[in-house]
Order: structure tokens, then sequence, then C-alpha cells
């Protein structure tokens, strides 16, 4: 692995300067700076893809045009020289770190990319603007870096797919790189925002992770019961399955209820988080819910309850104190395979 220090670069000259070998593919990580172990593992994942020849540049800006409070613009951690070590440590070559002025020479840009109905949903209802402000970054830095491939975490799983749907819809030609969340030992999936959580509020923001998990294991419970179900041959009766399953009455009764409804619906996943969230919301440093949906990854609608196969996103919202954050699960409904 690399570990050299990375190249700071502060203009879009400096940016061109850089050049690189002919053939060698390259790699960005767009960030906006307060770089964590999540950042780092994007970084890594770009290492890797870019190759020994190939090149990774960080990209660092808190870019206005993507923030609604002018609050939470001022108060977001601005730590370039520790960013400057994260991406050496994690194998970046360049660190592109341009002002307001040098990233938008003309003031607030005019033209402006239009995140459509997905960039109104959920995060975007309410953030409004947020995604149209994040996409024309995106845009813009992808054509100041001109990458092959640019790396973003599922942690913002709206951002990931609405940046899929722009590079869609507007031909962008590179290749966008999802990368799992990365979480805290206790589960809370790692932010810049985090260090603003007081210890209590913290365990109160544990209930995030916890509802999502707790959805999840309720699928898989219900996914289970149901492969054991099916697994029993059809002329034994509902007394010899019990016998089999070494499972209490009631579970015999589970069996026909899990045979008749093959797997869990959408309500009862985000019955499963609810649950959570509404103790959380009580505590005496409480959890105010802002959202928690089961969505199609694709365009972030939520599903119907008849969706019972397929691919879904969890995904959940909320704010601690003074501090807004965001969750996800990837899920997969319908049965085991
Ligand atoms: N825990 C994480 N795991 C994986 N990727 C992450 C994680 N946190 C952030 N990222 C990704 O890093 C990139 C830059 O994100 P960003 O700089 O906004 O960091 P952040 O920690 O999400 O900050 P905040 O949540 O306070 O805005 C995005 O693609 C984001 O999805
Ligand atoms: C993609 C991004 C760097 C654009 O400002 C930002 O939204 C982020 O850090 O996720
Ligand atoms: N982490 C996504 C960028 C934002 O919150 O503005």
């Amino acid at each position: 692995m690399n570990t050299a220090p990375a190249t700071l670069l502060r203009s879009a000259a400096e940016l061109e300067a850089l050049g690189r070998a002919a053939g060698a593919r390259r790699a960005v990580v767009m960030t906006m700076g307060a770089l964590h172990d999540g950042h780092a593992t994007l970084v890594r994942a770009a290492r890797s893809a870019a190759g020994p020849d190939g090149q990774v540049v960080v990209t660092v800006f808190v870019n206005p045009l993507q923030f609604g409070e002018a609050a939470d613009l001022d108060r977001y951690p601005r730590t370039l020289e520790a960013d400057l070590a994260v991406a050496s440590e994690a194998g970046a070559d360049a660190v592109f770190a341009p002002s307001v002025d040098e990233v938008y020479p003309g003031g607030e840009p005019q033209v402006r990319i239009t995140a459509g109905p997905m960039g109104e949903r959920l995060e975007g209802a309410s953030r409004p603007g947020h995604f149209d402000g994040m996409l024309t970054v995106v845009a813009k830095l992808l054509h100041l870096t001109r990458p092959d491939a640019a790396f973003f975490g599922q942690k913002d799983a709206q951002q990931l797919a609405l940046v899929r749907r722009m590079v869609r819809d507007l031909n962008f030609g590179v290749d966008i790189v999802a990368v799992p969340t990365v979480r805290d030992p206790d589960g809370l999936a790692l932010s810049s925002r985090n260090r603003f959580l007081s210890s209590e509020e913290r365990r109160t923001a544990l209930a995030l992770p916890r509802a999502l998990f707790a959805a999840r294991d309720r699928l898989v419970a219900q996914q289970t019961l149901h492969a054991r179900a099916r697994a029993l041959p059809e002329r034994e009766g509902r007394a010899a399955a019990l016998t089999r399953l070494g499972e209490a009455r009631a579970a015999a009764d589970t069996q026909a209820v899990a045979l008749a409804r093959p797997t869990v619906a959408p309500a009862a996943v985000l019955a499963a988080a609810r649950a959570v969230l509404d103790e959380a919301a009580e505590e005496e440093v409480p959890l105010t819910l802002d959202y928690v949906a089961l969505v199609d990854p694709a365009d972030f609608t939520e599903l119907p309850d008849d969706r019972v196969s397929g691919e879904a996103v969890l995904a959940v919202a909320a704010r601690v104190g003074a501090t807004r954050l965001i969750d996800n699960i990837p899920l997969t409904l319908g049965a085991l395979t």
C-alpha cells in the first residue's frame, strides 16, 4: 500500500497539472472531509481498483449548495490536515481540496442538475434542494477529476442511487462503485456528524442500527421458518412436523402461518423497526424520528405491502439533540434460496 503523503491540490489548474501515465486508471472518492474509517475504506477500495499503477484522488469539499440550514454548514467539521493523513494512509495519491470560489468562480451556479422525483423522496423531502446541490457538485467534480471510477458509500443510499441515475441518464461514462456501510463496534454507522453526539445522545442514537437489525432479524426468522416448513415432506402431518422441529405446539400454528404467507410483508419489517424507534422516542434523551421507510433501491419509492420479494432498502433518519443522523440496511425480501 502507498503510504507516501498524498499531494495536496488546491486548484483546478493544479489538478490538471497532476496528469497521469497513459493507460493508468484513475479512481476518485468524493468527501466533505472530516475523514473517518468509512472514508478510508472507500479510499482503500479505490486504491485496490486503480491498482499500483493507477491513481487515487480524494476530493475534500464542503459544498454550500447542498446545505439547507446555514447552521449545519457553519458547524460542519473542517479538518484538512488530519484528512491528508487519513487519505495518505489509506493509499490516496492526491487530495483535491478546492475553496468555494475555486469550485464556483461565478458565485452560485445558475445552471444545475435537477435530481427529479427520486430527489424529492425521504432525504429530499426533509432537505429540500439538497440532492440538486449534491448532484451539481458531483457532476462538477467528475468533470474536474475525470475518473474511470468513482466510489460512494452505501450509508448515503439515496445519494448513491441518484448518482447512478445521473450517470446513466446523462451518459457520464464513469463506473460508480458502492461500498458497504462501515460501523463502529456498537453498530452506529460512522459519520462525520457523530462527533457532535454527547455520550447520552450516542446511546440513544444506537436505536438507529438496532431498529435496522431488528427488522432484518424479523425477516430472516420468517424466511428460515418458511424454509424449514417447506423442507418437511408433504405427507407428514402437523403433529409429525412438531416432533421433527422439536418445537412447541405454537410452532405448528406458526408453521401454518408461514406456509400460508410465504414471506414477511413490508409492514411487518417496518413494524419491527418502529418498535425499537418508538422506545427510543421515550428515552430521557429522546430520538425524534424523521422517517423510516422500506423502499425500492432503484428509485426510493416505498414498497407496497403486497411486495414480498426482491431487493429493498430499509432507510431511517432521526434527530438526537441537535444532530440529524441517517442509516439504512439493504434487505432481500422473499424466500431463502
Ligand atoms: N460509515 C460509512 N461507511 C461507508 N461509506 C461512508 C460512511 N460514511 C460516509 N461514507 C461515504 O463517504 C463519502 C463521503 O461522505 P461524507 O463526507 O458526507 O461523510 P459522512 O460521514 O457521511 O458525513 P456526514 O454524514 O456528516 O455528512 C460518501 O460516499 C459517503 O456515503
Ligand atoms: C458526494 C458529496 C461529496 C458531494 O458533496 C457529499 O454529498 C458526501 O460527502 O456524501
Ligand atoms: N453525507 C451526505 C452529505 C450531506 O449530509 O450533506
